[in-house]
């Protein structure tokens, strides 16, 4: 299936922004002045959500699933300027955007209340042409697929670096798989025998001793396949191992992708 691709104009380029913040600071007497600049990246972000939401976001919706990761931060933000803000509840995949749907005013539902979601928005490590996904580079694919499942329409916001020819050609760290925590060993084994170059326990890091719990209270392995031709296939195949919860790969899913791109502009893929 290939997708539909378009770009718009940019509504603020990035450029000019900086040229006129330049030149007031120069002929300003007050030198010093803080100003928030974002960068080529977070700029990229916040317009493909914020183009996400105006496009998208459906005339009476009820309920939002807003996904995890540092795009959809700017989906909320839009979400909570919109003058009907009261009138929906918003969904969150996990911990960190339960407390951004708080502090932007929103209303917070669960999906065990509202199993029926309207629209739901969110990131990916990597989209390919198709809109297949890798996704949980930020631990929460369990509850980000339970909610984009439960959507009417699942619609993607990325960065300029997600955009990829296929999975697993721009995003090199594996393919997220969580798992129950004592199937480790198996799963790490079974993924192994079915070609996976390299797995690995993800750890907490300088964060954590010991490996990363997501808010399940799982483990996620990193399995590197490599370019993965059919990731339908794959995920079919690691889904049926005995300890896997879920995976990374995002299949027959999305909808729409809103990419920023580096001049401001905002490019979407279609399905
Ligand atoms: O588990 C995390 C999610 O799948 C994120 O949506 C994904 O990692 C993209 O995050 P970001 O918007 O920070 O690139």
């Amino acid at each position: 299936m290939s997708a539909h691709k378009t770009s718009t104009s940019p509504s603020f380029p990035h450029s000019m922004l900086h040229r006129a913040i330049y030149s007031t600071l120069h002929r300003s007497p007050i030198r010093y002045i803080h100003v928030k600049m974002l960068s080529l990246e977070e700029q990229a972000k916040k317009n493909a959500a914020y183009k996400a939401v105006d496009e998208n976001f459906p005339e009476n919706a009820k309920v939002i699933g807003v996904g995890s990761g540092s795009t959809v931060v700017y989906v909320a933000e839009r979400l909570g300027q919109l003058p009907n803000k009261s009138d929906f509840v918003c969904i969150p995949t996990g911990f960190q955007l339960k407390q951004l749907i708080i502090s932007n005013g929103l209303n917070l539902g669960s999906i065990e209340q509202f199993p029926d979601v309207d629209i739901a928005f969110d990131g990916a490590d990597e989209c390919d042409e198709s809109l297949n996904l890798i996704k949980g580079g930020g631990a929460c694919l369990f509850q980000e697929k339970l909610v984009a499942g439960s959507a009417k329409k699942f619609v993607v916001v990325a960065d300029f670096r997600k955009k990829s020819a296929a999975l697993g050609v721009q995003w090199t760290k594996g393919v997220p798989i969580e798992i129950v925590p004592n199937s480790y060993a198996k799963v790490t084994a079974d993924l192994t025998r079915m070609g996976a170059s390299k797995v690995i326990l993800r750890q907490g890091g300088s964060a954590k001793a010991g490996p990363v719990i997501t808010d399940n209270n799982n483990f996620l392995l990193d399995a590197d396949f490599g370019k993965i031709e059919d990731p339908k296939l794959l995920h079919a195949q690691i889904k049926a191992l005995v300890g896997v919860v879920e995976t990374g790969l995002f299949t027959n899913m999305a909808k729409k992708a809103y990419f920023g791109e580096t001049d401001g502009a905002v490019s979407t893929w279609s399905a």
